[in-house]
């Protein structure tokens, strides 16, 4: 659906978004993760082509329509749930009558707050007013930057479930970022880690146990090979990672020569992604 090649941004000299390439697919859902700063919502600002940034984002269609909750929602405070979708609409030169905007506030969970001025709001109706707003246009592609932010549990769950909600109703693309690493793998289908401006790494969400360890040789089968990520450090040492189910697969296979394995939750992925200098190899050596 929309795919982005060497997409880079600057800052004062200061590389912001370094040399990113991706393929956001149909229907899919994504989930962005990385540290304060690591260049998250600069990359959902490319995707709206809101900053001046080099490289390319290509849309595989020309009718790609993108919703985005960016930061806190701005609405205003003394204007009721209604009147601050009808305003947003007219700003952003959208259709928009009572039935749709009925309807968006159902789909949210938010039928009777209606009324209500946004001040009056909870934290977690506002994050879902967010949410409404984005939706507005019925966007192919949605942009969440932190859905979740301040919200309860509960107000997460809501969320969670608006969500997939959602995406049973409507196949759209989505990107989530966020820092709750639990909340967003249960919606997630591929997990994007970003450091320090790159994409350092793409994985499926499939399992809840990744094992990673050192390489020494890779299997020659080239079947074999599609299952097995590969990362490398800035000395050129070489990582695999694999789901706990493709290891055990392969641990016997002759040519697959390996040491140091570790088993890591999801989180202990995140963080060790995060404290070294490991990025993903496309190409096998
Ligand atoms: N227009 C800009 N001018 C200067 N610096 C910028 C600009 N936009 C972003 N930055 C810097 O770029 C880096 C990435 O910011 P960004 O908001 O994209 O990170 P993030 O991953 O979304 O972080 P967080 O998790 O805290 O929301 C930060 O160091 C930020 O200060």
């Amino acid at each position: 659906m929309i795919t982005l090649k060497n997409v880079s941004f600057e800052v004062e000299g200061h590389n912001i978004l370094n040399d990113i390439n991706m393929e956001l697919k149909g229907g899919k859902v994504y989930g962005l993760l990385g540290p304060n700063g690591a260049g998250k919502t600069t990359l959902f600002k490319a995707l709206l082509d809101i900053i001046e940034y080099k490289g390319e984002v290509f849309k595989g269609d020309a009718n790609v329509i993108i919703g985005k909750l960016i930061e806190y929602p701005s609405f205003y405070p003394n204007l009721t749930c209604v009147e601050n979708l009808k305003l947003h609409a007219s700003y952003a030169d959208m259709e928009c009558n009572d039935s749709i905007v009925n309807h968006l506030l159902e789909v949210v969970g938010l039928p009777d707050a209606k009324h209500k001025k946004f001040k009056e709001l909870s934290m977690g109706m506002k994050q879902r007013l967010g949410v409404a707003k984005a939706l507005m246009g019925n966007p192919n592609l949605l942009l969440l930057d932190e859905p979740t932010n301040g919200l309860d549990p509960m107000g997460m769950k809501d969320m969670r479930n608006l969500i997939e909600q959602d995406l049973k109703d409507n196949q759209r693309t989505i990107v989530i970022s966020s820092h709750n690493l639990n909340e967003v793998s249960l919606v997630t289908d591929t997990f994007l880690f970003m450091r320090n401006g790159k994409k350092i790494l793409e994985i499926d969400n499939k399992e809840d146990i990744y094992m990673l360890g050192s390489v020494q040789q890779i299997p020659e089968n080239t079947i074999i090979k599609q299952d097995i990520t590969l990362l490398k450090d800035s000395k050129d040492n070489l990582y695999f990672i694999l789901s706990e189910i493709n290891f055990n697969k392969l641990k016997t296979t002759n040519d697959f020569v390996y040491s140091d394995v570790e088993k890591l939750t999801l989180e202990n992925l995140y963080i060790r992604l995060m404290s070294t200098d490991l990025i993903e190899v496309k190409s096998y050596v």
